[in-house]
């Protein structure tokens, strides 16, 4: 991997989605600038944006207003240099691990590699993600552990500069979701590779990121506070267990997201839009409130996965989105 690319730049992102009713505002001048090797995790509230920020970045949604660069140029389409994980790992079911894998480095790595090449280059992939012992089994045959981690390891193997995760971890169980936090933070510190990552998960947040970037509640959502995790690395989750400074960086987004960063820091609505805080009669509104997030404002002495459900404050979401494949 060239050592010196990866440097991504969120310039004033702005998206409107087209409804029946008018276009929705789900995001208004998203501004990021992200270092090379830097690991990045967004955290907000259920609906606020995140994923359509991912998306944008890895070229799936094109914004409606500014744009991406990376290295200086331009991206508003998928390119290699970004690779997405996806909570729901998007493997091809009649592939092998191996072959799974291997479509995507002949993709990529097409008159660049050779056929001995791409065959070392999948196994030293799966090695890394120790699946090594697995690589004839077919998605439907491992666990649901395992098929993320051949997603990791097909994303990988693309020599991304850029790797886009959107909740890679958020349907394990607590015990792979740490070896695999692990393994991610080891390659990680292997590779250089810039990380932006969707989370709702703040002890995973704070144990991965360099910053961890709040989002304001939409519509037009932005970024709300970016907080710098100072914690020396490699770090080691029990070692954090400990640390003031852990539990410092923990309760700040936890007060962050307990307090509601909603419509009220949004701008007055521009001409000719639909002001999409309140649900259409013929749409299911999804109200929550309330205890989740207070629950997990406790003191955090127990330092086990948070995970923040549903906003504090009283929301509304949209009808389904679209399901975007990568
Ligand atoms: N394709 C789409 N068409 C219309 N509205 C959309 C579309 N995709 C997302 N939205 C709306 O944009 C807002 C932001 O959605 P997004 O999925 O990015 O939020 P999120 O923070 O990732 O949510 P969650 O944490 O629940 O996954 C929501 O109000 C959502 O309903």
């Amino acid at each position: 991997m060239n050592s010196k690319i990866g440097h991504l730049e969120l310039s004033h992102i702005g998206m409107d989605f087209p409804t029946p009713n008018g276009p929705f505002c789900a995001l208004e001048n998203v501004d990021l600038h992200v270092a090379k090797g830097e690991f990045i995790s967004l955290i907000g509230h259920s609906g606020c944006g995140k994923s359509t920020v991912l998306n944008i970045v890895a070229g799936l949604y094109k914004a409606t207003r500014g744009g991406v660069i990376v290295d200086g140029h331009e991206v508003d389409s998928p390119g290699p240099e970004r690779a997405v994980v996806f909570q729901n790992h998007s493997l091809l079911p009649w592939l092998t691990v191996y072959q799974n894998v291997e479509l995507a480095v002949k993709r990529v790595f097409r008159g660049k590699k050779n056929k001995a090449q791409i065959r070392e280059w999948v196994e030293q992939n799966l090695e890394m993600v120790q699946l090594t012992h697995a690589r004839d089994k077919r998605p439907n045959e491992i666990s649901g552990g395992m098929k993320q981690r051949v997603g990791i390891a097909r994303a990988l193997a693309m020599q991304p500069q850029i790797l886009l995760m959107d909740e890679p971890f958020g349907a394990l169980d607590a015990l792979t979701r740490a070896s695999l936090q692990d393994s991610l933070m080891q390659i990680q510190a292997q590779l250089g590779n810039t990380v932006l990552m969707v989370t709702h998960d703040v002890d995973e947040a704070v144990l991965l990121s360099d910053r961890v970037v709040m989002m304001s509640v939409g519509p037009r959502a932005g970024i709300a506070k970016v907080m710098p995790v100072e914690l020396e690395r490699p770090r080691h989750r029990l070692e954090l267990a400990e640390s003031p400074a852990y539990h410092h960086a923990r309760a700040e987004i936890l007060h962050f997201l307990h307090d509601g960063h909603d419509v009220a820091s949004a701008p007055a609505q521009a001409p000719g839009e639909t002001q999409r805080d309140e649900p259409a009669d013929d749409e299911p509104a999804v109200v929550d409130v309330s205890a989740t997030v207070a629950k997990d404002a406790a003191p955090p002495a127990a330092a086990s996965a948070a995970r923040v459900e549903e906003p504090r404050s009283r929301i509304f979401r949209m009808r389904p989105k679209k399901i975007a494949n990568g």
